[in-house]
């Protein structure tokens, strides 16, 4: 692997990316980050995805309690391969894609990973407010809020392993607390949960799946500092698995008080004795998701000028940040969110294929110099191009109307149950396995074009 880095001895994140990352994250600390991002304000309200996905048809509990499971289950598995290649380089997610697609081809993707990072940075600090309203009433602004969340925010990126050495110690157990006297007070109040089918089950999967691969494209920035590969991959499976099933269980006991109406599914945490406390605490602890937005941007940044202070940075993404969430509807830049994965999932398809099965892992180079490879385009656009044909999302009309054309063009339907992000990850990986004869002829002949003495071998 090259990267032309210089060592380091610091025990915070490099400021710039010249420097090694310390590799200081045991299990524990990526185990408890990840849990603490499975648990979402918008989980609790996004459960009415998982339990009624189709509308009309609702789950039964242990239906949609077994779909949130294997629908973590995958989806993780997923963020977790992404995320070993970061722990294995040391390099953050968007610079690994400079192995993958060479320097300059890497800046495209790294630009649409800021626009979207941007985008759940503010969403993440319209939800807090929103959330601190809850509990405090609309007395104090949302304005006061957002800004509030975004300083937290911007604090907690200036020193991020230590943030996350504070999330370990301090936060978690606050979270666990928090969920749990949540959960027995909304379990003992729910009317009835046996009621529903097994019929969505399938779809209710597919949600739970897109819900965890968001994270994709941001899991490397944070296993580049892990001790070892196996703490990063159980701890981003293991954490988040447990905490998305517990919040979206919680998602549904809540929905159940309300009548399914996810406008008020804040209600009945509020509402519960010393409900103010605890769920201040969920809405205080979803900064560390604002903050894994900055954060991200910052690192995705750095691929594009490697040498400028990552503090610096921080400060201004986080302004901006705050600054989208004061004057932009985050709600519109909800729909844009739900289907950037198109972009970034089949790609981590091609980098893990790439990287895991190609012998990307032993030949990648990430330095700032590293020639572009087009070839790996080819995987990527079709896995592009497969989750498309197989979305039901709406987006805008006419580009809507371009794949129900393709659609219709090879005569294609899809299944109900089929999940694009799936898809997309699928044919991808397939295609660049495909390519792997390509790949590995172009490595010998750029080896014997070095090194000419291993043509007569
Ligand atoms: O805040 C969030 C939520 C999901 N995925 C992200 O990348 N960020």
């Amino acid at each position: 692997m090259t990267s032309g880095r210089v060592g380091s001895d610091r025990s915070e994140a490099p400021l710039t990316l010249d420097e090694e990352p310390p590799k200081t994250l045991g299990l524990l600390d990526q185990g408890a980050f990840w849990a603490n991002l499975g648990v979402s304000l918008l989980g609790f309200s996004g459960a009415l995805f998982l339990l009624d996905p189709l509308g009309g048809e609702p789950l039964t509990f242990p239906a949609a309690l077994l779909a949130a499971v294997i629908g973590s289950l995958i989806g993780t598995a997923m963020v977790g391969v992404s995320a070993i290649p970061g722990t294995q380089t040391g390099r953050p997610a968007m610079v690994l894609l400079r192995g993958l697609f060479g320097t300059r081809l890497s800046y495209v993707p790294t630009v649409l990973n800021i626009v979207q990072m941007l985008g759940w940075g503010a969403f993440e600090l319209w939800v807090i407010a929103r959330g601190a309203q809850a509990i405090f009433g609309p007395g104090t602004p949302y304005a006061l809020w957002v800004v509030l969340a975004g300083v937290v925010t911007i604090a907690l990126t200036i020193r991020p392993l230590g943030s996350l050495r504070l999330l370990r110690r301090y936060v978690t157990a606050g979270v666990i607390v928090s969920m749990v006297w949540l959960s027995v007070v909304l379990f003992a109040r729910v009317p009835s949960l046996g009621e529903g089918s097994w019929h969505a089950f399938a779809p209710a999967v597919d949600y739970v799946i897109a819900l965890s691969v968001s994270w994709v494209p941001l899991a490397a920035d944070f296993t580049r500092h892990s001790r070892s590969s196996a703490a990063a991959f159980t701890g981003v499976v293991g954490g988040y698995t447990i905490a998305q099933v517990a919040c979206l269980a919680l998602g549904i006991a809540a929905l159940a008080i309300v009548g399914n109406d996810p406008d008020r599914v804040w209600d009945p945490f509020v509402a519960a004795p010393l409900g103010g406390l605890f769920f201040g605490i969920l809405v205080l602890r979803e900064v560390d998701q604002s903050f894994a937005n900055v954060y991200s941007t910052t690192m995705s940044i750095q691929n594009l000028r490697p040498r400028l202070d990552r503090r610096v940075i921080s400060v201004a993404v986080g302004v901006v940040t705050i600054l989208i969430a004061l004057v932009a509807d985050v709600t519109a830049y909800g729909a844009f969110l739900s289907v950037i994965g198109a972009v970034f999932v089949p790609m981590f398809a091609v980098l893990a294929v790439d990287y895991f099965v190609l012998g990307g892992a032993s030949r990648w180079n990430t330095a700032e110099d590293a020639p572009a490879r087009w070839l790996m385009l080819v995987p990527w656009l079709l896995g592009f191009a497969a989750y498309w044909l197989v979305t039901a999302t709406p987006t805008v009309g006419w580009w809507d109307a371009i794949w129900a054309a393709a659609r219709s063009a090879i005569g294609f339907t899809s299944p109900p149950w089929l999940n694009a992000a799936l898809a997309a990850f699928v044919i991808s990986a397939a295609g660049t396995l495909l390519a792997g004869p390509i790949v590995r002829r172009r490595r010998m002949a750029e080896a014997e074009r070095r090194d000419p003495a291993l043509t007569g071998r």
